[in-house]
């Protein structure tokens, strides 16, 4: 097997504006009980003890905050703070370019504020451990209904072989520099990987991982703060490590 040894860097794709979301603010920046999602995001990187350091992609007109002002002075030194550009795949090959001597990127939406550390310790052990292409995934609730263009029902995939996915996605950094030259439509990095015909690998998610995407979303995330269900459930997950 070849090396698996070697940096490991953290890659948050956080450049998108939040239109779902609706606030103000770009939706990175927007606050969890005194603390943004960005800061949150960084901070499960670094607290998963796997990751050496974390590129943080930004809407061009923050690129020049000092990285101590965005996830304060504990973690700062081991931040980048780099550009991001119109498209999720651009800020994601931004943080590429600034990924250095990486030898595995772990990419993880800012948006997906209460991941567990936890969920990327467990993401980079598969990678260390020999695969190429990782990500966390949860199966789904709902049936899932396939539709044309009118909104007329083709076809009911079997649920029991869906899964939701979630981040942080982990790769071979040479394989995801490859994948992700050619992004066109894909809505996330292992689908990049998928269409080079390379397998991509399954490890479990966690509910605590959902993206931040809707009003709806963010009132789950304080209730989820407030009440402490999301450090308690983090903290579980961390003893049984
Ligand atoms: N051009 C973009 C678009 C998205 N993202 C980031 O990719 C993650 C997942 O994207 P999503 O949740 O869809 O965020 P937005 O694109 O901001 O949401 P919306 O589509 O509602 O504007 C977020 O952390 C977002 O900041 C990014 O870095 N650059
Ligand atoms: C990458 C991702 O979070 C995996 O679920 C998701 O595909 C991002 O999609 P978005 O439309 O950019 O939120």
């Amino acid at each position: 097997m070849n090396d698996r040894s070697g940096p490991v860097v953290g890659i948050i794709p956080a450049a998108g504006r939040g239109v779902r979301l609706g606030e103000t603010l770009p939706k990175a920046f927007v606050e969890l009980d005194g603390r943004t999602m960005l800061d949150r995001a960084v901070h499960t990187m670094i607290d998963s003890g796997t990751v050496d350091r974390v590129v943080i992609v930004v809407p061009p007109e923050l690129a020049g905050t000092p990285a101590d002002e965005l996830v304060g002075t504990g973690p700062a030194g081991r931040v980048t703070v780099v550009a991001g550009g119109a498209e999720r795949a651009d800020s994601v090959r931004a943080g590429l370019d600034a990924a250095g001597d990486a030898r595995f990127v772990l990419v993880h939406d800012a948006a997906r504020a209460l991941t567990p550390p936890d969920l990327c310790a467990r993401v980079t052990w598969a990678l260390r451990d020999g695969k190429d292409a990782v990500i966390p995934v949860l199966p789904v609730a709902d049936t899932i209904k396939s539709i044309d263009t009118d909104g007329q029902v083709t076809g009911t995939p079997d649920r029991a072989t869906l899964r939701a996915v979630q981040t942080p996605q982990g790769f071979d950094v040479a394989l995801l520099r490859r994948a992700n030259g050619d992004a066109g439509d894909a809505t996330d990095d292992a689908g990049l990987v998928e269409r080079l015909g390379e397998p991509v690998h399954t490890v479990a998610g966690d509910p605590l991982a959902f993206k931040i995407t809707t009003p709806l979303d963010l009132v789950l995330a304080r209730a989820l703060l407030a009440s402490g269900t999301a450090a308690r459930e983090s903290a579980e997950r961390e003893q049984e490590r």
